[in-house]
């Protein structure tokens, strides 16, 4: 995956999957800011659009048409907005496009850095911005969401359904290796493994030994181990004491989403779903959901969508461009610039106006 070279200056291919509900919302206003940052740096973006999600999945029976999947392996980049739709059971919508883009493309690394961005309030009484600051790391391939298990006996007293968590060493360790490769690079280098090796007996088990075992080849990085249930209260009662933290695939969707409404909203946190290997190309999507209740009113909070965009330019190699843009995000949500869901006023596309306008004004000075 590396960026064609047109008259010199990089260009990277980008994948755009808006999909459903506020997810084409924050996807336009994503990839404004993106053309808007383009224009002020010395690389391009050319966009191309799949229009796969729910309603083309009620017309075409699928929502990865035969051979997507390899035509999503010549983008540099997927940028991906939410998945799920009234109209569709979410478990087909899920694994109809999420998963099935996630798990085959061996994006086993899901990231997800949260902070309590500056003019925003947490709803935690002493939490100020720099008081949380984290970044939980999910197992993504495999676990709780490994798609095993069954059903049968459908409608009798007797049903049985099964759902299979699958935990393999091979993936365990990989992600965990990750894990600390991402607290030794951030300044506190403290990371907490969370699972609930008291009452699941194997798995998790394995988690902890295992997260022993890769800690020994990171001495300057400190470990903590915590059952999931305690890491709630220790994220609402002790924020700073945390910094990254990594758990399997359901525990970690859950306490990112708890962390996101602890910094302030759902709708400012991003979302990497990285192959560190580099063999096929990663996706970005801000973390929360196609939130039909607010979908086509223009009010989505479009900072998830500029962090996760800023994420995935950093991805591609170009640091400065993506500090420039969280800067100027942060400066937008400074200046009050916020949308409902923040205590704001303002709507979706004020706020991209916004941070368009900071990114020009930065780049003069
Ligand atoms: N990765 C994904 O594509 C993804 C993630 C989560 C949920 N989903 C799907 O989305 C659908 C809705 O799920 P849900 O309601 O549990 O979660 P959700 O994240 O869509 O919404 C939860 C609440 O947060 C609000 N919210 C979410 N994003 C917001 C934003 N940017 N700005 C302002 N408010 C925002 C919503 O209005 C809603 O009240 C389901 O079909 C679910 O399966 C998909
Ligand atoms: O768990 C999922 O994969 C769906 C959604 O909750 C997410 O966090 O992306
Ligand atoms: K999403
Ligand atoms: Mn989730």
């Amino acid at each position: 995956m590396s960026p064609h070279a047109t008259n010199g200056t990089s260009t990277y291919s980008i994948a755009c999957i808006p999909a459903d509900g506020i997810g084409p919302e924050v996807i336009a206003a994503g990839v404004e800011v993106l053309k808007t940052l383009s224009e002020v740096s010395d690389f391009k973006f050319q966009f191309e659009d799949y229009d796969w999600s729910s309603e083309t999945y009620l017309k075409r029976g699928q929502y990865i048409p035969d051979g997507g999947l390899e035509s999503l392996k010549k983008h540099d980049a997927i940028l991906f907005g939410a998945v799920g739709a009234p109209s569709v059971p979410d478990h087909i919508s899920l694994w109809g496009l999420r998963l099935a883009i996630c798990q085959p493309l061996q994006q086993y690394a899901n990231v997800r850095p949260t902070k309590i961005l500056k003019g925003t309030q947490s709803p935690l009484r002493n939490a100020h911005t720099g008081d949380l600051d984290w970044v939980i790391i999910r197992e993504n391939s495999e676990g709780e969401y490994a798609g095993q298990g069954g059903r049968s006996h459908r409608g009798m007293p007797w049903e049985t359904s099964t759902e299979v968590s699958i935990f393999t060493r091979h993936c365990v360790e990989r992600l965990i290796r990750f894990a600390f490769e991402t607290a030794q690079k951030r300044p506190k280098k403290h990371l907490t493994v969370v699972t609930k090796s008291n009452a699941q007996r194997n798995g998790m088990v394995m988690w902890d030994e295992i997260a022993q075992e890769v800690g020994k080849h990171f001495p300057d990085v400190t470990v903590k181990k915590m059952l999931v249930d305690a890491m709630t209260c220790e994220m609402v009662l002790k924020p700073n004491t945390l910094d990254t933290i990594v758990a399997t695939n359901l525990h970690a969707d859950i306490l990112s989403d708890l962390a996101a409404a602890l910094a302030g909203s759902i709708g400012i946190a991003p979302t990497s779903n990285l192959d560190p290997t580099r063999e096929n190309p990663s996706m970005f999507e801000p973390i929360h959901g196609s939130a039909f209740d607010i979908a086509g009113k223009g009010v989505a909070n479009p900072v998830g969508t500029f962090w996760t965009c800023a994420e995935m330019v950093r991805w591609l190699g170009q640091e400065a461009a993506a500090d420039r843009l969280i800067s100027c995000m942060e400066t937008v949500c400074g200046n009050g610039v916020l949308t409902r869901d923040l205590g704001g006023s303002a709507n979706t596309k004020e706020v991209t106006d916004a941070v368009c306008a900071e990114i020009k004004k930065q780049s003069k000075s």
